[in-house]
């Protein structure tokens, strides 16, 4: 049976750090690391993610200020919360919850988010500081998944590692840093010819698809690290339960270690998503 890599014990972590430093740039210099996050529509997933983020800031004494559109607002309005959230110097980091509803252009959004106040690190500047190498605010799920890597691999350097996936908010970034540790990357989509036997092969796979456990244990190489980013609601019985992409009970017994749906990528990317936003704090000061 794999190692199980504990997303939630890591995660808690990740939250005493935010949480001293804190308490740091509270003492020090007299600012309440704030998060500023905006949903439109009510979607009701994106609903527990944001409570869940707000909880979170909450213990760890940062501020947060929660802003809920209606699904049919305008992008000028839109743009309006987001140019005077840019410009509150009591906001140090601003997350525009997506998908968006189709009838506003996402791209647009992002790129208005003041790049010092980006804290998923989807700014254009912010993606091509990462492409560059010289990574700034960088998007917190990938963030979350390198930190559980090292769990196990301390020196990811030379490993031959498949990213299933490539989303720009996901599949790409992940490949930055792990080519910027040293990993030869693939990166495996829809089109990919042979995805089974190119896994096969990998050290390590990070499988961020989006299907429910659409990768089983012929994909893994016995021994290898399985991080699972999927978080998928399926209907077991009349009942709804989280899945990843990963099929977790045949994958656990062929893989060296693997991350669990839930308790596994999801409360890393809420630490990093804080974590962010104190290091936005402190660039902020100056
Ligand atoms: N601008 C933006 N930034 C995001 O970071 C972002 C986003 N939009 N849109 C939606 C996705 C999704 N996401 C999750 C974060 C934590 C959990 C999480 O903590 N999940 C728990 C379970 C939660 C449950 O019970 O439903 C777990 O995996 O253990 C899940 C999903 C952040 N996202």
């Amino acid at each position: 049976m794999a190692q199980l890599i504990d997303g939630k014990q890591l995660s808690d972590q990740v939250l005493q750090e935010v949480a001293s430093e804190v308490e740091l740039l509270k003492g020090k210099y007299d600012i309440v690391p704030t998060l500023a996050v905006v949903l439109v529509g009510e979607d009701p997933a994106s609903q527990v993610y944001v409570r869940n983020k707000v909880k979170r800031a909450t213990e760890a004494g940062m501020g947060s200020i929660e802003h809920r559109l209606d699904a049919e607002t305008s992008q000028n309005t839109l743009n309006a919360l987001i140019d005077h959230l840019n410009n509150d110097p009591e906001v140090h980091g601003i997350l525009v919850q997506l998908p968006l509803p189709s009838h506003l252009n996402e791209d647009e959004v992002i790129a208005s988010i003041h790049p010092a106040k980006d804290v998923d690190g989807f700014h254009p500047l912010n993606v091509g500081a990462l492409a560059s190498g010289r990574p700034s605010l960088v998007p917190c799920t990938p963030q979350g998944c390198m930190i559980m890597l090292r769990q196990v691999h301390p020196d990811l350097s030379g490993k031959n590692v498949v990213v299933v996936g490539r989303s720009n908010i996901v599949g790409k970034p992940m490949a930055a840093l792990l080519l910027q540790a040293n990993c030869t990357v693939t990166i495996a989509h829809s089109r990919t010819r042979n995805i089974e036997s190119l896994c096969r092969n990998a050290d390590i796979v990070v499988a961020a698809v989006g299907r429910a456990e659409f990768i089983n244990a012929d994909w893994i190489k016995p021994g290898a690290t399985v991080i699972d980013v999927g978080i998928n609601a399926i209907d077991v019985n009349g009942k709804r339960k989280l899945v990843g992409d990963v099929d977790f009970e045949s994958v656990a017994r062929v893989a060296g270690a693997i991350t669990p749906v839930p308790g596994g990528v999801g409360p890393m990317t809420i630490g990093c998503l804080l974590l962010n936003t104190t290091r936005a704090a402190r660039r902020q000061l100056a």
